[in-house]
């Protein structure tokens, strides 16, 4: 099992060449709290720049497209994210799922292509409000993972898992630890299934949906939790590394 927290940071559509000092200072901390896995994905346009620019944090892309290369316009293959220095690519987010329609085995082929490309992949789930409501997050949730990750061998070396419920997702209202827990658990379940003991443990699972600096440490401490995938917060260096200090016991910046 992976040991330490991961703390990712997706700036969504925000951000131009005057965030790269955002991402200076969040390096900076990083390499001085070693104890928690930082990451932010920027905008493809900043990957390149963010790249040269950290020294400690891992640099990912918020999506890619399924092909390697051809008459795609306005696309962006995994090969291409791979030579601008990305390491990881989010698939499956529900902001994709939901704006561009993708379905499960779209995301699925995203995630093959991102593997094939030598890059990690964080597979985004998570249902929207009415599903809870009615009872059935856990059976969505499991049943839309399965069917959106890929076959693999080493799942726990380069697969994580976000568990973002939709109406959690930039409101304010994260979900509460004990639904978190539950789905996790649910999650890690299917994990097991589908990899086998040993890799199905290794992944991680990370929340999404809501995290600040107040709620995070804990959100972070609750059962099954990896860490944190970060929208809003993960825009400035202070907020989104009072998240990474809430993940692990390393002392105030
Ligand atoms: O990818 C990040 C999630 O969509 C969470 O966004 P949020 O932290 O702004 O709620």
């Amino acid at each position: 099992m992976a040991s330490r927290p991961f703390i990712v940071g997706n700036w969504k559509m925000n951000g131009t060449r005057a965030m790269l000092s955002e991402a200076r200072a969040i390096d900076r901390a990083a390499q001085r709290h070693m104890k928690v896995e930082v990451a932010i994905a920027p905008p493809y346009t900043l990957i390149h720049a963010v790249h040269r620019e950290v020294e400690q944090i891992g640099v990912g892309a918020q999506d890619c497209h399924p092909g390697d290369e051809g008459a795609f316009t306005g696309d962006i293959s995994a090969p291409m994210l791979a030579d601008a220095g990305a390491k990881f690519v989010i698939v499956g987010h529900s902001e994709r799922r939901q704006g561009h329609a993708e379905s499960n085995d779209l995301v699925r082929e995203k995630a093959q292509s991102a593997l094939d490309a030598g890059m990690q992949v964080i597979m985004c789930c998570g249902e929207d409000a009415k599903t809870r409501e009615a009872g059935e997050a856990a059976s969505f949730v499991t049943k839309q993972l399965k069917s959106s990750l890929p076959e693999l061998d080493n799942a726990g070396d380069i697969l994580t898992v976000a568990y973002e419920p939709i109406w959690a997702i930039g409101t304010g209202n994260s979900a509460t630890p004990d639904d978190i827990a539950e789905m996790h658990a649910e999650i890690r379940k299917l994990l097991v299934k589908l990899y086998g003991e040993e890799q199905g443990t290794g992944v991680r699972i990370l929340y999404g949906g809501s995290v600040n600096p107040e709620n995070a440490r804990e959100i972070l401490s609750t059962q099954e939790v990896g860490g944190a995938l970060v929208g809003g917060a993960s825009l400035t260096a202070d907020s989104f590394f009072g998240i990474a200090l809430a993940a692990g016991d390393a002392p105030e910046a």
